[in-house]
Order: C-alpha cells, then structure tokens, then sequence
C-alpha cells in the first residue's frame, strides 16, 4: 500500500509524529507538504492528496490541519474521493469497513498522537466489507456522476451563450 500524507502549518507537528507509525506498519509513503509550521491554506495541500489518490497515485491518503475538517470538506470536492473525519478508532474501522475511504483527516487541535497513531493504524488495516455497503458506496458513485453531469450541463450552457 502506498500513502501520500500532508498537513497545513496547524497539522505539522502531528503530521511528523505520525510517520514512523506509517514506517512501523510497513506502509510506503510521501509527505506532501507542508514542510515547516509557516501559515499555509489548508485547501492547497488537500487538493494535492486527494488529486493524487484520486489519479491512482497512491492507494490512501492521510491529512492533518487544526480540526481535520476543513481538508475533509475540501477533499470531498474532488471526484472519486470519500474522506472521512476520524477522531476514534471505531469510526475509523467503520469507515473503512462499510464507506470504503480512501482519505483520512484528524485534526492536531483536537486528538493526541498516541490515539492519532492508534486511529491511523486501525484505518489503514481494516478492509471494506463490500456486500451490502458496497452497494451503497455505489450509489454514491452514482451521486458523483449525477453531479458532475449536471455541473457539465451548465458548463455547456454558458459556453453556448
Ligand atoms: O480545517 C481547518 C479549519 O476548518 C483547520 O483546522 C485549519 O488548520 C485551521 O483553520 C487553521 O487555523 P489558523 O488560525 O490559521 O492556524
């Protein structure tokens, strides 16, 4: 399995802590940025990830800001991505076991690195159960495409004006 991780400035520090968990799971990786604890956009490095595993790049991705919200809301904007908002470790089952995500996010302000650690690797060891839940996550594929279809209607209508 393959991993691109990256944080803003507000997840720097967790985002350090957590790679030899990564290197202890035996899990290839790529920190992505940020580099230093500089002010930086979250949205930047979550496009970056999320693209990434998106392309098949990288099989997951992992992202830390403050909260892990705001690279969540942006990571889910990009197709092809469920990234979920884990703070606990039977979330972070679940949401691999029944939503088949392929991002994490946390949030430095608000979890410890010893649970962090604990999330990360629960996350990246359980398997999606498929069956019934994989019918669901196809109908959230299903969604996706709805979307981009109607996004691309629109697109075609204005360039007709
Ligand atoms: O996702 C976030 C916000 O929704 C993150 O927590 C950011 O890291 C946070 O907003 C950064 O805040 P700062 O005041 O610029 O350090």
């Amino acid at each position: 399995m393959k991993v691109a991780i990256a944080s803003d400035h507000a997840g720097f520090r967790l985002k350090e802590l957590l790679k030899p968990t990564l290197t202890e799971l035996g899990v290839a990786f790529d920190d992505l940025g940020c580099y230093e604890e500089t002010s930086v956009d979250y949205p930047d490095y979550a496009v970056k990830v999320a693209r990434a595993v998106a392309a098949g790049e990288y099989d997951r991705g992992v992202l830390i800001c403050g909260t892990g919200l705001g690279m969540c809301i942006t990571a889910n904007k990009v197709p092809g991505i469920r990234a979920v908002t884990a703070h606990d470790t039977f979330s972070a089952a679940m949401s691999r076991a029944h939503n088949d995500a392929n991002v994490l996010t946390m949030g430095e302000r608000v979890i410890g690195p010893g649970l962090a650690a604990e999330v990360l690797k629960v996350w990246l060891t359980t398997g999606f159960m498929g069956g019934r839940h994989g019918q669901r996550v196809e109908k959230i594929q299903a969604v996706e495409r709805e979307s981009l279809r109607a996004a691309g209607a629109v697109i075609d209508a204005g360039s007709s004006c």
